[in-house]
């Protein structure tokens, strides 16, 4: 350890309490009430491992049942020691499908409203994190609907905190001080290595890297503390034949729509949060490239926790202002033993899914609706998944769940097979307008519970094969590509199914294009007819019209003639011998043929029904300049073909007044 440069960990004054020891570490033992002894058990046989006799209630999967405080509850739940029963045959819950009127959950423990904080860890996490010490693994999950207080049951308040820091102070609390630098760290498949010097200052150093820039960090340091003289007069457990080999290591990831991603992981500025993938094979599931930060004491590992909890996807949705939209994985790892040889890991999940969420009450769309179906669908993958082992546990049948439909359910597959320590935390809020979502959330339960734990947990040791890095990698590779081609070959059955599914459709399109195109061409020719049709009646009303006006010129031709001939004998009989009327008849005997034409166009701008007479009466006043009271002869009226013309003085003619 000669190399190590102590300066390195000197503390910023901002992370001081880092380096402090926990007071639980400082008062270890002084509150030492029931003591308990764990023994480490190295033996690589597996018999003397499962030897263990289980109880009764352990041979389940360990199903509780907590109920939101805070929330009036509902007339029609009603708890029985570890019983929930729902009044069915309330008429307020229109609850159709009811043949029955009451359903009865069990559970292995029921907390009302009134429950703690504390006393739920008690209960569910205390036990566990003894066993965990002593080498085992073991998974808690809380579900439930959005809001119903799986976070809150899990992470808590600062000053209400939930199971995850009461785990972490009370391991702390029941472990000796840990060495200064890590000894061995876990690898991603689940084993371990020993470090060399230049490692664990790697690793210190990282750890510090990562507190440094975690904001409130005197706020978390804060809380914590206060909870640490909170829990200190708690009973603890010691570890009474301490290996020299001892070292923590903390994860925290979160599957995102289906992607998961490393919450612990550092970023640069503007540097998206890489994607990790799943590896290893059936009874060893693992996410690659998940960094282990390891941790000395419960104040570094709650830091390291509020740390990666500032990077989880969280969203306020009309049913919760603080939804979480990932399911979300903390792990913490131990590692014990004597040599390379002798490495015993255990580790602990705690599993915060993302609530399943009824679209009509979320109101959610875009990204939160995207989130939403994620979320449900691999809910109900979980669902299925684990109905099925039920089933086929009950049927003595080996049916192989969809594990891999869905992250969440591939990384958990053993412990869903039930051969490793699983508790379900379920959640629910017991207003009756939540109604529906808590009957799904309590048939989950129901089915969850009869899931039978098949083996021990078996104990995860250090085996020669895995004595240092290049056979660990080596061996990890081989997994790798033995699940690369598993995935391969499960990518090409669906790609072969999409292929043919876009086959399908687009033999449907073409068949449908062509019958359009069809359909589309019979229109365009019955359109093309309906026009021509229109056309030619067009055409024959205009020819009709053409011939009618002929005849109107061919009469009015007649009538000027007339008229010309009139004018002649007028102009030679007339006893009128004005000059005016002289000139004027004068003119009408050289009538141009124009003034022909001038009627026609007169009588073509006119629609009365007298237009011809019309016509005839303008071309004589305004073009052949005849006055008005020589109009009113008799032989004038009797050419134009009027009884009697206008009494008036004045007759308007093509706008213009004439007189
Ligand atoms: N047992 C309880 N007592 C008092 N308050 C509670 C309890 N459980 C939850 N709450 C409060 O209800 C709100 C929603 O709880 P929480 O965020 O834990 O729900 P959730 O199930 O994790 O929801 P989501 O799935 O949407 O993330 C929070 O404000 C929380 O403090």
């Amino acid at each position: 350890m000669s190399n190590i440069d102590e300066d390195l960990y000197m503390p910023h004054q901002k992370i001081s309490y880092l380096q402090s020891r926990d007071p639980s570490i400082l008062t270890w033992n002084k509150y030492g009430l029931n003591k308990v002894r764990v023994n480490l058990n190295f033996s690589s046989d597996e018999s003397s491992v499962q030897s263990t006799v289980l109880k009764e209630e352990e041979k389940h999967l360990g199903v509780y049942l907590r109920i939101k405080g805070g929330v009036e509850i509902s007339s029609i739940y009603k708890i029985e020691d570890d019983t929930f029963i729902c009044d069915l045959s309330d008429s307020s819950i229109n609850n159709k499908i009811a043949a029955q009127t009451e359903e009865k959950y069990k559970f292995s423990t029921i907390f009302g409203p009134e429950r703690t904080q504390r006393f739920i860890f008690d209960v569910t996490v205390k036990e566990k994190v003894l066993k965990f010490i002593n080498g085992e693994n073991s998974t808690i999950m809380a579900y439930g609907s959005s809001g119903s207080g799986k976070t809150f049951t899990l992470i808590g308040t600062p000053v209400d905190p939930g199971i995850i820091p009461r785990a972490i102070k009370y391991l702390f609390h029941s472990l000796p001080i840990l060495k200064e630098y890590p000894q061995a760290k876990p690898l991603p498949n689940g084993q371990a290595v020993i470090l060399d010097d230049n490692q664990k200052i790697a690793e210190k150093r990282e750890t510090f890297n990562i507190l440094k820039d975690l904001p409130n960090c005197k706020d978390h340091a804060r809380a914590f503390n206060a909870m640490q003289e909170r829990l200190s007069m708690d009973p603890v457990a010691v570890v009474e034949n301490i290996t020299p080999i001892i070292s923590l290591w903390i994860s925290l990831c979160e599957i995102y729509n289906e992607q998961v991603y490393d919450l612990l992981q550092p970023l640069l500025k503007g540097q998206c949060r890489p994607k990790l993938k799943i590896g290893g094979l059936q009874d060893n599931i693992y996410i690659k490239d998940l960094k282990y930060v390891n941790v000395r004491s419960g104040l570094e590992a709650y830091g390291i926790l509020q740390y990666g909890l500032q990077n989880r996807n969280k969203a306020s949705t009309a049913i919760n202002l603080q939804s979480s939209r990932s399911h979300c994985i903390f792990t913490i790892k131990l590692v014990q033993g004597y040599n390379s040889e002798n490495l015993l890991i255990s580790s602990f999940n705690f599993c915060d899914l993302a609530g399943s969420e009824r679209l009509k009450k979320t109101l959610n769309v875009g990204d939160r609706l995207r989130e939403s179906n994620s979320i449900n669908n691999s809910l109900l993958v979980l669902g299925r998944c684990i109905t099925m082992v039920r089933d086929g546990q009950d049927k003595k049948q080996n049916i192989m769940p969809p594990f891999r439909e869905s992250k969440l359910t591939h990384l958990f597959q053993k412990a869903i097979l039930g051969k490793e320590n699983i508790d379900l935390m379920i959640t629910i809020n017991p207003s009756k307008n939540m109604f529906a979502e808590n009957q799904h959330t309590l048939n989950f339960s129901a089915i969850a519970k009869e899931v039978v734990i098949d083996k021990t947990p078996v104990k995860v040791l250090n085996s020669s094969r895995f004595l240092d890095l290049d056979n660990a990698s080596r061996e990890d590779e081989i997994m790798d590509l033995r699940y690369t081609i598993r995935e391969l070959r499960d990518k090409l059955t669906e790609f072969e199914d999409e292929n043919r599914v876009l086959r399908d459709e687009k033999a449907n399109l073409v068949l449908q294009l062509s019958e359009e195109r069809l359909q589309h061409e019979e229109d365009i020719d019955k359109e093309r007819d309906h026009l021509i049709k229109g056309y030619r009646e067009m055409i024959s009303i205009k020819d009709e019209q053409i011939d009618t006006l002929k005849r109107d010129n061919e009469a009015l031709s007649k009538q000027i003639r007339k008229l010309q001939k009139i004018n002649q004998l007028t102009v030679l009989n007339s006893s009128d011998s004005s000059d005016d009327v002289n000139n004027n008849f004068g003119g009408l005997s050289n009538l141009p043929t124009s003034c022909q034409n001038e009627c026609e166009s007169v009588s073509w701008a006119k629609d009365s029904a007298n237009t011809f007479q019309e016509s005839l009466l303008e071309v004589l006043m305004v073009r052949l300049a005849i006055p008005l009271r020589c109009l009113h002869s008799a032989r004038y009226r009797r050419v134009v073909g009027m009884k009697r013309l206008q009494s008036s003085p004045s007759v308007h003619i093509g706008g213009f007044a004439v007189v």
